[in-house]
C-alpha cells in the first residue's frame, strides 16, 4: 500500500514538473512570436511603465522597419497590445522610416510619466514638434485662430501651413525636416501649427498618431453654407487672379441640367461627418476639441477659453489682448504691452458674393440630414441654418 502511494506522488510530481516545463516553453515561445520585438519598440515609444492604459493603447510601432499607428482599443499592456493588434490585424502600415526620423518631444501632460532626457532640461529655445495641431476645416478661421492663439505667453504657433502629414510633403520630408520648422520654444511652451489639409487627408490622421499618439486636436467647423460661400470666394479670387472666367455660385454647386444639388462638389468637405469618423477612430474624443468658428467671428474669447482648458493652461488672453476693428469688421490683436494693434490680411474676410436667401436655405435643407447625423456622431450642436 505504502508501495503504491509513493508511485503515485512520485508520477504526481513528475507530471506536474512536466506541466511547468511544457507551458513555460509554450510562454517562451509565444513570447518570442509575438511579443518581444514589438514590446521592445513600445518601449522606445515609450509605450511602457508610465501606468496610464489608454495611451498604451493608442500607440505607435515599428515592426520590422515599418511604422505601425495601432488603433487597438480598450485597455491593454504594451506587450499585450502588440500581440492583439497584429493578431487582429488593428495597425495600420504607415510607411518605412526615414532616415532622420526620431521620436517627437512629449507633450507637457505626459512628461511627467516619462524620465528627463538632456532636451527636456534644457532651457534654451528650441524647435520641438508640436503638441497641439489644429487640423482644418478650410475657411473656418483657423489662421486667425492661430493668431489669437499667439497672444498666449505659453503657446507658440507657426505661421504658415507646413502639410506635413499630406501626401504632397510627407514623402518627401523626414520629421527631422518637421521639428526643425517649428517655432522655437521653451520648455512648459505648447507649440502649435495648423494645415487644413490634415482633417480631410485621413491617411495624416494615422501619420500623426505615429508620431506621437497623446497630441491635442483642434477642429474648427463652421455654418457648411457660409463656408461653402467662403470657399468660393477663395476659389473666385484665385480664378480672378488667372483671368479664368468666373463661375457663380449657383452654378458651381447647383445644376440647371439636372436640376439637382451637385452632391460631391458639396459634400467634399459640406459634410464633416466621415472625416470625424476616421478622426475619431485614431484618436480618442476626448483628445479632439471642436472650435466652433462662428462664435470664433462673434465672441472669439469664448472659444479661446475652452482652448486654454482643453490645454491644462492658464486663461491669461482677455479682453485687453482684442479688440472689435469697425474697419475690417471683425476681431482683431493688440499686444497689451505696446498697445501694437494687428488685423489679418485682405485675404481673411474676403468681401462675399451676394446668394440669395432662397438659395441659401434650400443648400441648408439639402445639407440638414448630414449636419444632424454629424452632431450625432460628436455628440455636440451647432446653430446652423
Ligand atoms: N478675426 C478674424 N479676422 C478675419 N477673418 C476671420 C476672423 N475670424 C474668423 N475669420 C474667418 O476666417 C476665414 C478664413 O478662414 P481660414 O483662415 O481657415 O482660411 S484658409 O483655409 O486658411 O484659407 C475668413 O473667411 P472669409 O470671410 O471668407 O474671408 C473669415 O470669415
Amino acid at each position: 500500500m505504502r508501495h503504491y502511494f509513493r508511485v503515485q506522488v512520485s508520477s504526481l510530481v513528475s507530471l506536474s514538473v512536466g506541466l511547468v516545463l511544457i507551458s513555460s516553453i509554450l510562454t517562451f515561445v509565444l513570447t518570442l512570436m509575438f511579443a518581444s520585438p514589438l514590446a521592445e519598440v513600445a518601449r522606445r515609444f515609450h509605450l511602457t511603465g508610465h501606468g496610464d492604459e489608454r495611451e498604451v493603447s493608442t500607440g505607435a510601432l515599428i515592426h520590422n522597419g515599418d511604422i505601425y499607428s495601432l488603433r487597438a482599443p480598450g485597455a491593454l499592456g504594451a506587450s499585450q497590445i502588440s500581440q492583439s493588434a497584429m493578431q487582429k490585424n488593428q495597425s495600420v502600415l504607415i510607411r518605412h522610416p526615414k532616415k532622420n526620423d526620431l521620436d517627437p518631444q512629449p507633450a507637457p501632460w505626459i512628461r511627467r510619466f516619462l524620465p528627463a532626457d538632456d532636451s527636456q532640461k534644457s532651457e534654451q529655445p528650441q524647435s520641438r514638434a508640436p503638441q497641439c495641431i489644429l487640423l482644418g476645416f478650410a475657411k473656418c478661421g483657423t489662421s486667425a485662430l492661430l493668431e489669437f492663439l499667439d497672444l498666449h505667453p505659453r503657446m507658440v504657433t507657426l505661421d504658415w501651413e507646413p502639410d506635413y502629414f499630406c501626401d504632397r510633403m510627407y514623402k518627401k520630408y523626414d520629421l527631422k525636416w518637421y521639428v526643425g520648422r517649428m517655432p522655437p520654444s521653451l520648455p512648459g511652451q505648447i507649440t502649435i501649427e495648423k494645415s487644413p489639409c490634415y482633417i480631410v487627408e485621413h491617411d495624416a490622421h494615422l501619420r500623426i498618431h505615429a508620431m506621437n499618439s497623446s497630441v491635442k486636436l483642434l477642429v474648427l467647423v463652421r455654418d457648411p453654407v457660409t463656408r461653402l460661400i467662403s470657399e468660393h470666394a477663395h476659389y473666385a479670387s484665385f480664378q480672378h487672379y488667372w483671368g479664368m472666367p468666373s463661375q457663380s455660385f449657383e452654378d458651381r454647386f447647383y445644376s440647371n441640367k439636372t436640376r439637382r444639388f451637385k452632391t460631391n462638389m458639396i459634400l467634399k468637405v459640406g459634410d464633416y461627418s466621415p472625416h470625424f469618423q476616421h478622426l475619431m477612430k485614431v484618436f480618442p474624443r476626448d483628445q479632439i476639441l471642436i472650435v466652433d468658428g462662428d462664435k470664433l467671428i462673434t465672441n472669439p474669447l469664448s472659444q479661446i477659453s475652452r482652448i486654454e482648458t482643453f490645454l491644462g493652461l492658464p486663461h491669461t488672453i482677455s479682453r485687453e489682448d482684442i479688440y472689435f476693428d469697425r474697419e475690417k469688421a471683425f476681431y482683431c490683436m493688440k499686444n497689451r504691452n505696446t498697445g501694437d494693434r494687428k488685423c489679418m490680411g485682405k485675404s481673411k474676410g474676403r468681401q462675399h458674393e451676394e446668394v440669395s436667401e432662397e438659395f441659401k436655405l434650400r443648400l441648408a435643407d439639402f445639407l440638414k440630414p448630414y449636419n444632424e447625423n454629424f452632431f450625432k456622431l460628436v455628440g455636440e450642436r451647432f446653430n446652423w441654418i
